[in-house]
């Protein structure tokens, strides 16, 4: 659905002449994992190209993370790494290349988008936008990368993906979506969220252990509650609102909701709940900041064996999928049919770039 400031007739109209058309579909790419690295960081740059086919999206951060003195030496390592590494970016690339550019009220952000457009646009899969405030901040990119599309002669749109960490972004976040055919997703920026929000926490994403609700106190025969027994208590998801919206307004649009980042490297258990509760509210996929969260992030966006079994069998028996069936003794219907040919549809994308998950879903028996 367009904006409310752009007519429906002219939604998916060039924004600048000689602009490539804009995509009238998203294209759904597999991206469980959006592995942030540094491009002015040598260690990590020097293992970019062995990364390559090992991650769904390998993405140049030059906003966060990247020291001041070093943005430039970023964003020229990244213009390298796109000239020069085989097999990433593009629409060949067995691995996307996206960037996170600066924010757009920093000194930087417009130096980045008129760098690496004529450098690397042919390679650039999604712009990947901080702190995103409203649909401003993407018409205001959304021209300008037009431009220098049409300057720089590319033959397809680059994609601009908006990271949720303003309180103004939540609440403007249907029309961040729908703001122009370019949008791809939206990922949640849960650090920066928080300090805007004024949060009392100080962590990158996860959970806190003090937000949490506890059971009922036991009660003596008289009736009066023992508030000083001891009672379990169940830690909550902080980030459950707003991956909620975030998913509902990426649905609605048509594009893809994406968790953040997870900052502590070291408990991959709760990185890999953290992501599960997301993969199961809606999400495609996931930051991944460190190598080893790579693995995480594909293993839980990737629908697992006993699943994709179950959504087989769901689908078989529903034979021209209306009515009601039982399986299991449970029953099973339309929309039950709806949900389990969303895993399906998503077994057989991710299959067809990933040999050793396509060995396992065909060998899943039938029945
Ligand atoms: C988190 C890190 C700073 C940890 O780095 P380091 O201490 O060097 O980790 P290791 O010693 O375990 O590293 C082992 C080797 O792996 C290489 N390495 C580390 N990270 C990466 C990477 N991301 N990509 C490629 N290679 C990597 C190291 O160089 C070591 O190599 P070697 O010595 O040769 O064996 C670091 O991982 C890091 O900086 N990660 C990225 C952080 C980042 O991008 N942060 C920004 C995104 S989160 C954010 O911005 C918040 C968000 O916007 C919000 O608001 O919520
Ligand atoms: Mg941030």
């Amino acid at each position: 659905m367009p904006s409310s400031s752009r007519s429906a007739k002219d939604f998916f109209a060039p924004l600048a002449v000689g602009a490539p058309a804009p995509v009238r579909e998203v294209p759904a790419r597999p991206s469980r994992a959006i592995h942030f690295f540094d491009p002015s960081n040598e260690k990590m740059a020097a293992k970019i190209p062995q990364m390559v086919g090992t991650v769904d999206v390998l993405l140049g951060n030059l906003e966060d993370a990247v020291k001041a003195d070093n943005k430039l030496a970023a964003r020229e390592g990244l213009v390298r790494i796109g000239r020069d590494t085989d097999g990433l970016g593009g629409p060949g690339g067995t691995t996307q290349l996206w960037t996170r550019i600066n924010s757009l009220d920093s000194p930087w952000a417009l130096d980045d988008l008129t760098t690496l457009v004529p450098a690397i646009g042919h390679r650039l899969d999604v712009i990947m936008v901080p702190k995103v405030q409203g649909a401003e901040d993407i018409h205001y990119v959304d021209r300008l990368l037009a431009q220098l599309e049409a300057r720089a002669g590319l033959e397809r749109p680059i994609l601009v993906h908006a990271i949720l960490e303003t309180a103004r972004g939540v609440a403007n976040v249907e029309e961040i979506c729908g703001a122009s055919p370019r949008m791809q997703g939206l990922s949640l920026g849960p650090a920066d969220l928080a300090a805007d929000r004024r949060m009392k926490t100080t962590r990158v994403g996860g959970g806190h252990p003090g937000y949490l609700v506890r059971q009922d106190p036991p009660t003596s025969a008289d009736g009066a509650a023992d508030v000083g027994a001891d009672r379990t208590t169940y830690q909550q998801d902080l980030w459950h609102y707003t991956i909620a919206r975030m998913v509902d307004a990426c649905a609605m649009h048509g594009i893809y909701p994406y968790y953040g980042p997870f900052g502590d490297i070291a408990d991959v258990v709760a990185c890999e709940d953290q992501f599960r509760n997301a993969f199961l509210l809606g999400c495609v996929g996931t930051w991944s900041l460190h190598p080893k969260q790579i693995a995480i992030a594909n293993k839980v966006f990737s629908p697992s064996v006993e699943d994709i079994r179950h959504a087989r069998r769901v689908v078989a028996a529903m034979g021209d999928g209306t009515g009601a069936v039982m399986l299991d003794g449970k029953m099973e219907d339309d929309a039950s049919l709806k949900q389990c040919l969303v895993l399906v549809d998503l077994a057989e994308e991710l299959a067809a770039i990933d040999p050793e998950l396509k060995k396992q879903y065909d060998a899943i028996e039938e029945g």
